[in-house]
């Protein structure tokens, strides 16, 4: 059995997670939130998955190296020095860091990209996502890993092209960017809409999730895939094979 710890274990992720280790008749190893001792848990668990706050990121991904357990990172609202702590983390441990632990978007970033390449510059794109009100970052993670698949199949950055939001006197879209707008309210879980607007017709990819036990059960697989991972940074196709 797979000993799994987890940071953030007291939200909703971490408590779905909770569920689903026990569910599958794994070992919950225990978790930390605010204030908790990072060090101590990754000292006794097998694979710890973070699913808390890019505030808290520097201090798991340091007790994750200090133990040489691998970690499974679903935070999102991750920044370049967070993706920089990452890499360095990943020249020794096992790390998987995603924005979405579900199958059906790993799939989807697929499409994107695909359809991004094929359909080429005269094809705007847009990436809408809904979410819960109590959601913090925007865009999602899961936006911007459509984003940057997007913009891989155009052959650009999310650096490069990204506008994210619009209010005010814009002017004209500029071609060749990828735009994105976010919409917070009630108890939605998750919900992302690429679409391709072309002259006359509009292509629209998209995904809903309907329980955060889907991002859970994604969660979990992931951790006991990449417990006997060697180091390195892996996202979710190496875990679903897609
Ligand atoms: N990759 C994926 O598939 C998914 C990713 N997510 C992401 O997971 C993250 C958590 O989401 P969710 O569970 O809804 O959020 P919640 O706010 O419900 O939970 C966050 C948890 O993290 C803890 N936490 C916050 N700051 C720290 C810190 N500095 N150190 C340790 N623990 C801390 C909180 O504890 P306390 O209350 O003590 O502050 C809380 O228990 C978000 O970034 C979200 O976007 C969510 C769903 C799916
Ligand atoms: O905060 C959430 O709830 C979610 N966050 C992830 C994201 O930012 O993409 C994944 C999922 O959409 C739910």
């Amino acid at each position: 059995m797979t000993s799994i710890g987890i940071f953030g274990w007291q939200g909703r992720m971490g408590r779905a997670i909770a569920q689903e280790i026990e569910r599958v008749g794994e070992t919950l190893a225990g978790g930390v939130d605010q204030g908790g001792d990072p060090v101590e848990l990754a000292g006794r668990a097998d694979v710890l998955v973070d699913f808390s706050s890019p505030s808290a990121l520097a201090a798991n991904l340091a007790a994750a190296r200090g133990a040489g357990t691998p970690i499974v990172i679903g935070t999102t609202g991750l920044n370049d020095r967070h993706h920089a702590m990452i890499d360095e983390a990943a020249a020794e441990i096992a790390v998987l860091q995603t924005g979405n632990t579900s199958l059906g978007i790993a799939l989807l970033s697929r499409l994107v990209r695909d359809a991004a390449r094929r359909l080429g510059p005269d094809w705007d794109i847009e990436i809408v996502e809904s979410h819960h009100r109590l959601k913090v970052d925007a865009p999602s993670g899961t936006a911007l890993m459509l984003g940057d698949a997007a913009a891989e199949g155009m052959g650009t950055t999310l650096s490069d092209s990204g506008v994210i939001g619009r209010a005010g006197l814009v002017g004209a879209r500029a071609g060749g960017t990828i735009g994105f707008a976010s919409l917070r309210g009630g108890t939605i879980v998750g919900d992302h809409q690429v679409v391709f607007a072309g002259e006359g017709e509009r292509i629209e990819l998209g995904h809903r999730a309907d329980d955060r036990a889907l991002f859970a059960r994604g969660a979990v697989r992931a951790g006991l895939w990449l417990a006997s991972a060697p180091a390195g940074r892996y996202t979710m196709d190496a875990v679903l094979g897609v």
